[in-house]
């Protein structure tokens, strides 16, 4: 098979890579890009029902867009293992996600600044690159445009998000039951203040928005997309990444295949830890002990109360014909399922007493002062009424997410065959402080759910308050959120942690870029597509600044 040249490389056509290879491609100087994706087109329909899109990637419909890994949730978990959904085709992980939008972590990105060295990581730096990515409309519940005080969206990125302008009668219930309870509710999720709010969904016209349909249409002919292209190894010389496989690239390689196969492809190539990649029987080409290491996420714990049926209007009881939905929207992409799929409540909290927590004292000053910091939060909570599964009752779900984890998990290689998938180790809640916020973070979802609104107050299968009792009902039934992050992090070359620097390079290794939420240093409190984008649009402008691609060439 004949070799072909490319300016530039780009392996993943998930939520980043789509960002980086259309912005390349999309400049003045035109340079040609190869975007590799191992899954297929995605060009189908199903994967876009707004109103399905929380149940989706369980269906048997997501099956060929969804690797399926098997994760361990550790030892703290009693060393159970459960499904890690990881998106497989254009457009990655953004074509079975939920769709929330939100960005608002001003403390994250500021410290995720301060720890790389470099302002284009910053809160301020953050909200102009949205500016450029999201597109927001403001929307009633059947998604028709409706302003904002009169006014349309001034940004004009290629994601169109939808905000609802009025609420359902259960958002409403929930909101008002947060002021009972004192919680601040905020207008804007994503505007850098803790509370709750009724978030964004990324979600218009009756479709989902995923990366490949905001940044993959209308191809531009200097850029070349080829499907089915699973990539195993980067192809080095001398220190020098030249291509991969039978692609070779005169300026950069840039991997963005996501938290677990962008580590797994380096170690493949003989970037990693010694040991590991001895293990496998891999010559060492690059050591660097990060990769693979530092894996971070937002593990989840479900909580459910029955609310009393008298008191929730009718939007929030059990019902309704999905299949007759389900063909409407297949025809029009209208009906129910076309509306923005928001009765969710979501927000951003900080649990008081910090310091008085178990495992306090075992966090470094420079953690302590970051988690004292106001902005920087603890929990999340997402909050909806909805139907149980037995569809008999109507219940209050609180998710009790934890953020900004000190624990840690690691990505391993099985073995040394491209096909196999990476050993996932999540570790979850190993550090005893991260136990302790979870804990105190359902005693106040508790405390949610008994304000006058939710009378009912205990949750299904939480026998009491106690720390026992809390304790036993996490490891029984902790979850995975699906934001996996950090496993090729970025951090000034002095540390020995890092892989990437702020520039997303590789250390070590010439022309060689990563670019997806694999190399995150920090936790942002948000859902993570949003920074999935910002990670691409952030690459892509250096790769822009550096190779002079928005200059006019004269030549
Ligand atoms: C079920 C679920 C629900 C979620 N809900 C939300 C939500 O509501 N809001 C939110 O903000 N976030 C949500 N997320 C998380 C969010 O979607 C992800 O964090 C984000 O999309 C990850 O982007 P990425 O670019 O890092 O990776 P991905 O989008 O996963 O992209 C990686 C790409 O690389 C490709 N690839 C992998 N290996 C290779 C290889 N060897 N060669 C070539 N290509 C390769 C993959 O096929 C994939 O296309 C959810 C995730 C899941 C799974």
């Amino acid at each position: 098979m004949a070799k072909s040249q490319f300016d530039f490389i780009v392996v993943g056509g998930g939520t980043s890579g789509s960002v980086v290879a259309s912005r390349l491609a999309r400049t003045r100087a035109q340079p040609s890009v190869l975007l590799l994706e191992a899954g297929g087109a995605n060009s189908g329909l199903t994967h876009r029902c707004p109103g399905e899109s929380s149940s989706f990637y369980t269906s048997d419909e997501a099956a060929p867009l969804n690797y399926r890994y098997r994760a361990d949730l550790g030892d703290r978990l009693k060393g159970r293992e459960l499904q890690y959904d990881r998106g497989r085709g254009l457009g990655g992980t953004s074509c079975i996600n939920i769709g929330l939008w939100d960005y608002g972590s001003p403390a994250e990105m500021d410290e995720w600044a301060a720890l790389v060295g470099d302002q284009d990581w910053s809160w301020a730096a953050t909200q102009e690159r949205m500016q450029k990515i999201e597109n927001v409309h403001y929307v009633d519940e059947n998604g028709d445009e409706r302003g904002l005080n009169g006014q349309t969206s001034k940004r004009f990125g290629p994601v169109d998000v939808s905000q609802l302008v009025s609420y359902a009668p259960t958002l409403k219930m929930i909101l008002e039951a947060a002021k009972e309870v004192n919680w601040p509710v905020i207008p804007d999720i994503s505007h850098g203040a803790l509370g709750l709010s009724v978030p964004p969904f990324a979600v218009y016209k009756g479709l989902r928005i995923t990366a490949a349909s905001a940044y993959l249409s209308d191809l531009p002919c200097n850029l070349i997309v080829k499907v089915e292209s699973m990539v195993a190894r980067i192809i080095l010389d001398e220190g020098i990444a030249k291509g991969v496989e039978l692609d070779f690239a005169f300026k950069d390689v840039i991997i963005c295949a996501g938290t677990f196969d962008t580590p797994k492809i380096l170690m493949l190539s003989g970037i990693g830890p010694p040991e590991e990649l001895a293990e496998h029987g891999i010559p060492v080409q690059v050591p660097l002990s990060g990769v693979g290491q530092n894996l971070a996420d937002h593990p989840s714990l479900r909580l459910y109360t029955r609310v009393n049926v008298d008191a929730i209007p009718s939007d929030g009881k059990p019902g309704g014909d999905v299949s007759t939905w389900r063909d409407q929207w297949l025809k029009d992409q209208k009906g129910p399922l076309a509306m923005v799929p928001n009765k969710f409540t979501n927000g951003y909290f900080k649990i008081g007493n910090l310091e008085h927590l178990s495992g306090w004292k075992q966090l470094n000053d420079h953690t302590k002062d970051y988690l004292m910091r106001p902005l920087t939060s603890n929990i999340e909570y997402v909050a909806t009424i909805i139907p149980d599964p037995s569809l008999l009752h109507t219940v209050l779900r609180i998710s009790v997410l934890l953020m900004n984890a000190q624990s840690r998990g690691k990505v391993h290689l099985k073995s040394s065959d491209q096909a196999e998938p990476p050993r996932i180790l999540l570790n979850y809640l190993q550090h005893p402080f991260d136990l302790q916020v979870m804990i105190q973070g359902v005693r106040k979802a508790m405390g949610f759910a008994q304000s006058a609104g939710f009378a009912h107050g205990s949750f299904d299968g939480l026998k009491s308050g106690s720390d026992d009792d809390i304790m036993d009902y996490t490891q029984k039934n902790l979850q995975v959120s699906w934001h996996a992050m950090g496993t090729t992090k970025m951090g000034k070359p002095a540390d020995e942690t890092a892989v990437v620097g702020p520039d997303l390079r590789v250390f070590g290794v010439q022309k060689l870029r990563v670019a997806d939420l694999s190399v995150c240093p920090v936790i942002p409190s948000n859902h993570t597509q949003s920074t999935a984008y910002l990670i691409g649009e952030v690459a892509a402008e250096k790769l822009i600044a550096e190779y002079s691609l928005d200059l006019l060439t004269t030549g």
